[in-house]
């Protein structure tokens, strides 16, 4: 599951795992468990590109189940070959929110993250929009594309269903 921060991956990741009877992995969790830091304290010790790097050898490396519902952190497909990566590996799936409906989201959860603690209020929804704008040519390479405006658990699953 990929998608901007606030797309949904986690609240709805979890669901769709349990549905499907599989473990459910969130690489920010696994980045944090492993180093024993915070996202916002990577980001802060390794700079974004630091982070980056560890995104990728998660992926790449990462000692993970033979099946697995997998929430990936917002930035990770849109850096290295992490998309064709998960591609070749998986099924991918892109939540797609509308900046304004992220920005609304989010307002309240700025503080641990960290590519949007520092923006305003009021020009969040334009920064994300810009932000969304770069990010989409990789998001839009998942096989699954869902609009998340109230998606449930069930057209998960049924999407799923008629890819395989
Ligand atoms: N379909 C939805 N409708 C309304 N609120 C939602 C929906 N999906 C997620 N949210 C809310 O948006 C916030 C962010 O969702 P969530 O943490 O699942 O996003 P995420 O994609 O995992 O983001 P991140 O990349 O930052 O981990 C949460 O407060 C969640 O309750
Ligand atoms: O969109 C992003 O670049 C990020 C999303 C989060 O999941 C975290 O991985 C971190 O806050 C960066
Ligand atoms: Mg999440």
């Amino acid at each position: 599951m990929i998608g901007y921060m606030g797309a949904g991956k986690t609240t709805l990741g979890k669901p769709l795992a349990q549905q499907l009877a599989l473990p459910f992995i969130d690489m920010d969790t696994v980045l944090e468990e492993r180093e024993g830091k915070t996202i916002t304290n990577l980001f802060e010790e390794l700079g974004e590109s630091g982070f980056r790097e560890k995104e990728r050898d998660i992926l790449r490396n990462g000692i993970f189940p033979d099946a697995f519902v997998m929430a990936t952190g917002g930035g990770a497909p849109c850096f290295f070959d992490n998309m064709d990566w998960m591609n070749h590996k998986g099924v991918t799936m892109y939540l797609r929110a509308h900046p304004k409906e992220i920005a609304r989201r989010l307002e309240h959860e700025r503080e641990q993250r960290p590519l949007l603690r520092s923006i305003k209020k009021e020009d969040l929804e334009e920064v994300i929009g810009q932000r969304l704008a770069v990010r989409e040519k990789f998001y839009l390479q998942a096989q699954l594309v869902m609009e998340n405006n109230e998606l449930t658990v069930e057209q998960l699953l049924e999407a799923l269903q008629s890819y395989r």
